[in-house]
């Protein structure tokens, strides 16, 4: 992802790109980031350290690192846009601690169709909840092989926000095997796909008596992702320290 910020940056007058920043270790530290993006050169290597200042960060890492992103944020005082899924419940306290002092966007998807799918997946549980029969709600998410979190951020935000849509309390269930007995109403099932370069798909099936119906989105490249992403960082200059979701910066709150 961060090769495709770089490259789609870099085509973008709107944005200068100051700092590409890997761990410590990285074997490329050193080399041009718009090279390693497959774009022009732009004279800003690859380095582990943070710029003193600039006007916004992007995150696409791995969750071990978002907590050193929020501290060098935190330093510097820069608005920071956080991409990167599976976060512990401590870089959830940090993150929550950080927006006392600086604004950050935090999203387990920058795309416009998935943020608009996730509102609808909303509208579809509050419709659906009542029917006669009851409706058994699952998420089934596809992605690349090499993604190290199941199910997806993504996944389990359509989950959070479609509990939040029905009555009582819900059982997150994850994939089943064996005897499970009969499903009950009151929970979701996630399933999570990996195969190949997926991109990232989500279909949410309400499976009711008599009828069935399923909401489907699906990436056929990343730029979706980093697009969103760029545009966050945009939006977020000047807003005062909040903790922002890309409903936010989509407009759909
Ligand atoms: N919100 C959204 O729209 C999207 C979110 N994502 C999420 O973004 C994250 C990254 O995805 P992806 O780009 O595919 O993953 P990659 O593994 O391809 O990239 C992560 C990069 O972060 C580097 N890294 C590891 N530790 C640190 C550190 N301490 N500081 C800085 N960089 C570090 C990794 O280095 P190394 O390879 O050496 O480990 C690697 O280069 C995932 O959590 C994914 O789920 C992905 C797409 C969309
Ligand atoms: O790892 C990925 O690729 C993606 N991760 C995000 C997630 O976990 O929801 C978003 C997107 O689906 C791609």
């Amino acid at each position: 992802m961060g090769r495709r910020v770089v490259a789609l940056a870099t085509a973008d007058e709107a944005f200068q790109v100051i700092a590409a920043i890997d761990h410590q270790q990285h074997p490329l530290l050193g080399q041009d980031s718009g090279g390693l993006a497959g774009c022009d050169l732009n004279e800003v290597p690859l380095s582990a350290d943070w710029p003193a200042e600039c006007d916004a960060a992007i995150d696409f890492s791995l969750p071990d690192a978002v907590g050193s992103a929020v501290a060098n944020c935190l330093e510097s005082k820069t608005p920071l846009v956080i991409a990167t899924t599976g976060l512990s419940d401590e870089t959830q306290a940090a993150i929550a601690e950080a927006v006392k002092q600086i604004s950050i966007v935090w999203a387990p998807s920058m795309s416009l169709a998935v943020n608009l799918t996730m509102k609808l997946a909303e509208q579809a549980a509050a419709a659906l909840k009542n029917v006669p029969g009851g409706v058994d709600i699952e998420i089934i998410e596809r992605h690349h092989r090499y993604k190290v979190d199941a199910p997806s951020g993504t996944a389990l935000k359509f989950g959070e926000l479609i509990a939040d849509q029905l009555d009582g309390e819900t059982k997150h269930v994850h994939g089943r095997e064996g005897e499970t007995g009969q499903r009950s109403l009151n929970e979701i099932g996630y399933h999570a796909v990996r195969v190949g370069d997926n991109t990232g798909e989500h279909t949410i099936v309400y499976g009711m008596l008599g009828e069935t119906m399923e909401l489907r989105v699906a990436s056929s490249n990343r730029d979706c992702y980093a697009s969103g992403a760029l545009a966050a960082a945009r939006w977020i200059q000047g807003r005062p320290p909040a903790l922002y979701s890309m409903f936010d910066v989509l407009g759909l709150s």
